[in-house]
């Protein structure tokens, strides 16, 4: 593509330079490509414009007034808008050719977006996703670095992608980012928001405004659903609803479009206007019923009969590490769980102890590069639902081993209640856990899900599920 082709406003003379690729990161530059230098969150991607032009790169476009450089330079006010649309222009503006669905909200975007992509197949339609756990795309699975991938990345699957249906989860840094900007999107959910990337966000006013603007990206003839369980869904409803877009509210009350109750003696009922289905969910919890509401909703404004959509749900083979369970053939089970939140963390627990006979182990730890303010609250949650907690690492960020220890010692004298045991080595917090619970007790591991560990352990796993089949493993040859 010539450089006078992509939305940039490139000098006369460089034209019909050829861009043979785009690149924002310096050391990715070929012979032939463009560079966009972003100021980031660690580094200056000013700093490495030299980089990249002896590296090959043929242009650069950058926020600075001067670059001093020995090839054209296109200055714009914002790199990161620029990048997302010259990606969507190089790409040929790949969304349009999909039936787009977009994901937010603090938790569940991935249990519903799986969900909303396991009913599309079940249907027989074809579905790319994308997001945290993998994206897939053609029916091949590609590994993810970010839940939202920047814009090049993204636009550039849904180019490769040729499936009709595209989900993906939509994160706040992500629509911060830009990285989602010159997507239109046919369908846009909301599934919840609660305290969450404070550090990045400031105010949950903030955090709310920035998740709002996913819904200023649907096409006119797109539609929002909308989970009305919290007071912000009630109020996203209600402001989308004032500015002309066409809302399906998933709640509890007689107003909601989708509305969902628990059946006593398990499963809960959907009612659709007149209609109501029963609906018996493989993964527990009230939380599980949202999130599978939520798909519900969202398939049903894209035409897919009622029945089918419930069948479905009704063989979701569920997400790796969200509520996912494993057995000791002593009867003492492992349940693997990505809550990190503090009411992601509830409402996994909460579900937990409905369901435990036993006593409950909390094997967690706190990420030294988030939200310092939510851990004493996740530590007061563990400590009001489970027996024992064994605090370990989870990631240290910036901080140091000391400086985590530290903080897990003082936490746990203000919140552990006297249950909190520090082991730093995960592998051995969860071995210390099996160790000491009986036939009748679960042990819970949470914050990582299926995520690698970033430090090596004592014994040779990377990751919660690997550890814990590696203890079973170990066990069965004991026996
Ligand atoms: C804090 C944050 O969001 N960082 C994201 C951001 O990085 P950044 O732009 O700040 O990059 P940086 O490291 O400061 O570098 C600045 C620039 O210099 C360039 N550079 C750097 C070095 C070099 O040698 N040459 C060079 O050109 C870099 O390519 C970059 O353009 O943009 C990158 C590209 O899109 C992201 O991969 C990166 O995500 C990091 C890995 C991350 O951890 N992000 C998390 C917080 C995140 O985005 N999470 C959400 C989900 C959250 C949730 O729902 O829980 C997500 O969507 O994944
Ligand atoms: N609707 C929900 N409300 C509250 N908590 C939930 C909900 N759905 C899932 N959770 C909890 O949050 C955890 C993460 O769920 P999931 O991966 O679906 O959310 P997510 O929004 O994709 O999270 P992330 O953005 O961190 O990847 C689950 O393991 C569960 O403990």
């Amino acid at each position: 593509m010539k450089l006078k082709e992509l939305p940039v406003p490139a000098p006369a003379p460089a034209e019909n330079l050829k861009v043979r690729r785009i690149h924002f990161h310096s050391k990715k530059v070929k012979p032939g490509d463009l560079f966009v230098a972003i100021r980031g969150n660690e580094a200056d991607g000013h700093d490495f414009m030299t980089d990249a032009v002896q590296r090959g790169a043929i242009a650069v476009v950058g926020e600075r007034e001067n670059s001093g450089l020995p090839v054209p330079y296109i200055r714009v006010s914002d790199s990161r808008k620029a990048l997302a649309r010259m990606a969507a222009c190089f790409y040929g503006f790949p969304s349009e050719g999909h039936t787009m669905i977009g994901v937010t909200g603090t938790n569940g975007k991935t249990t519903t977006s799986h969900m909303i992509q396991h009913i599309l197949h079940h249907s027989g339609k074809r579905c790319s996703l994308i997001g945290t756990v993998h994206h897939q795309i053609n029916g091949i699975e590609i590994p993810a670095a970010n839940t939202t991938p920047d814009a090049l990345f993204l636009q550039k699957q849904l180019a490769e992608s040729q499936d009709t249906y595209v989900v993906m989860e939509v994160s706040s840094h992500g629509i911060n980012q830009h990285r989602t900007d010159e997507i239109a999107f046919d369908r846009a959910i909301f599934t919840n928001l609660s305290q969450e990337h404070l550090d990045y966000h400031g105010t949950m006013e903030a955090y709310f405004q920035v998740k709002k603007k996913l819904f200023a990206q649907l096409r006119s003839s797109g539609q929002a659903v909308i989970c009305t369980f919290s007071p912000w869904g009630r109020r996203l409803a209600t402001e989308l609803t004032a500015a002309g877009i066409s809302v399906t509210t998933v709640g509890e009350t007689p107003d909601d479009t989708i509305r969902i109750q628990p059946i006593e003696t398990g499963g809960i009922t959907i009612r659709e206007g007149s209609s109501v289905h029963t609906l018996s969910l493989p993964l527990p919890g009230a939380y599980n019923a949202r999130n599978a509401a939520a798909a519900y909703g969202t398939v049903r404004t894209l035409g897919i009969p009622a029945t089918g959509a419930l069948r479905a749900l009704e063989s979701f083979p569920g997400v790796p590490g969200r509520f996912e369970v494993f057995h000791d053939p002593g009867g003492t089970r492992f349940v693997i769980d990505y809550a990190h939140t503090p009411d992601g963390l509830a409402q996994f627990l909460k579900t937990l102890r409905s369901r435990a006979k036993g006593r409950i182990f909390h094997v967690f730890g706190f990420r030294g590069d988030r939200d310092p303010c939510k851990r004493g609250e996740l530590l007061a949650i563990s400590s009001r639902f489970s027996d024992r907690i064994h605090l370990t690492r989870d990631k240290y960020g910036k901080m140091s081993p000391q400086e985590m220890k530290k903080e897990m010692e003082r936490l746990a004298k203000t919140w552990g209640k006297g249950k909190v045991t520090i082991i730093e080595d995960r592998s051995l917090a969860i071995e210390k856990a099996l160790e000491a619970a009986g036939p009748e007790d679960w042990i819970a591991i949470t914050g990582k899900g299926p995520e690698p560990y970033d430090q090596p352990c004592t014994f040779p796993v990377q990751s919660d599920p690997e550890a814990v089949r590696w203890l079973l493993k170990r066990e069965q040859e004991k026996v």
